[in-house]
């Protein structure tokens, strides 16, 4: 069942096209990312999806075309301009965002679920980078949502915190909550997503789980090793795989398609030559972003 359904969004601020022609669907129980690169149009794109912001064209529905405080009671949103004031504490967050909802979720539960039960007294201003993310999806999920629009949450965190993010993020889909995930890191949306919507511009370029994004560039791979001993680069040019070969040193590099690894592995067994450090260098999310639109989403 899609859940989320954009079509044709077009969002200007003055003499700045933001979003243009924007189309995508999401579909129950996935996790969804939105990815590109600063600036793209992301956060827009997922305000108009909220109801936060007004598009000058196209269409946007939600769980079969909710508005209003049916919409409000099933979409849960944390927006990247989070923030509360520093001297409330984490407890009397979560009792007034509870008020906005007729049945909200047990909010005890929640922060434990979010590993912040000892934190209920403390202030906001006192919780560290990773804690104040927790807070924020807690309270994105504190009126029990379907859907819960998750923008940039581990932009800023150490790389400890942004895996226990993941982790929880994964578990709320567990629960059956469908998400989407606003990010500019390959890694995260690699990792997290089951599809992806990828941005540039105001514009969708491709919508594809990771792999199938990658796999669009992975026609070409490259594997490095070391040589044991000097050996005649025709052993490995000779293979159909093989489409070039390269030394530095003792490091050889070697670029080809299909299974090249195999290829290459059983010509050096059968030469007699030991490969040390062997490595072969996958294609990212962030190779298929330049080959569809020239330019990286990591800057
Ligand atoms: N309220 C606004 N008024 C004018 N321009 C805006 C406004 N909000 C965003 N923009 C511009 O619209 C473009 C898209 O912004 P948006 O925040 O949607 O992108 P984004 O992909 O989420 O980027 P980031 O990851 O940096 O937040 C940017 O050029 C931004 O400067």
């Amino acid at each position: 069942m899609k859940v989320i359904e954009v079509s044709n969004l077009r969002k200007q601020y003055r003499d700045h096209l933001a979003v243009d022609d924007v189309s995508f669907t999401v579909e129950e129980g996935e996790i969804f990312g939105v990815l590109g690169p600063n600036g793209a149009g992301k956060t827009t794109t997922v305000e108009c999806v909220a109801g936060l912001r007004v598009p000058d064209s196209g269409t946007v529905r939600v769980l079969g075309g909710l508005s209003g405080a049916k919409l409000k009671n099933q979409l849960g949103v944390q927006l990247q301009s989070f923030m509360l004031p520093g001297k409330m504490r984490v407890w009397e967050a979560l009792d007034l965002y509870a008020s906005f909802y007729r049945v909200s979720a047990n909010w005890i539960t929640l922060l434990e679920r979010v590993g912040l039960a000892d934190k209920r007294n403390t202030p906001y201003g006192k919780l560290s980078g990773g804690q104040r993310q927790r807070l924020s999806i807690a309270l994105a999920l504190i009126g029990n949502p379907r859907v819960a629009i998750l923008d940039e949450l581990t932009t800023g965190l150490d790389p400890q915190a942004r895996r226990d993010t993941w982790e929880l993020i994964r578990q709320i889909r567990e629960d059956g909550v469908t998400i989407v995930l606003v990010t500019h890191f390959m890694e995260e949306a690699e990792r997290l997503c089951d599809r992806l919507a990828l941005i540039d511009s105001g514009r969708v370029v491709a919508v594809d789980s990771p792999a199938g994004l990658i796999s669009m560039v992975e026609r070409q791979q490259t594997v490095t090793f070391r040589r044991s001993r000097a050996f005649d680069d025709a052993v490995l040019r000779n293979l159909t795989e093989v489409t070039g070969v390269s030394r530095t040193g003792e490091q050889v590099t070697v670029t080809g398609t299909g299974n090249l690894l195999l290829a290459i592995t059983t010509a050096l067994a059968s030469a007699d030559v030991v490969p040390a450090d062997l490595r072969i260098e996958q294609a990212t999310l962030d190779d298929a972003f330049l080959s569809l639109t020239g330019k990286k989403i990591s800057a």
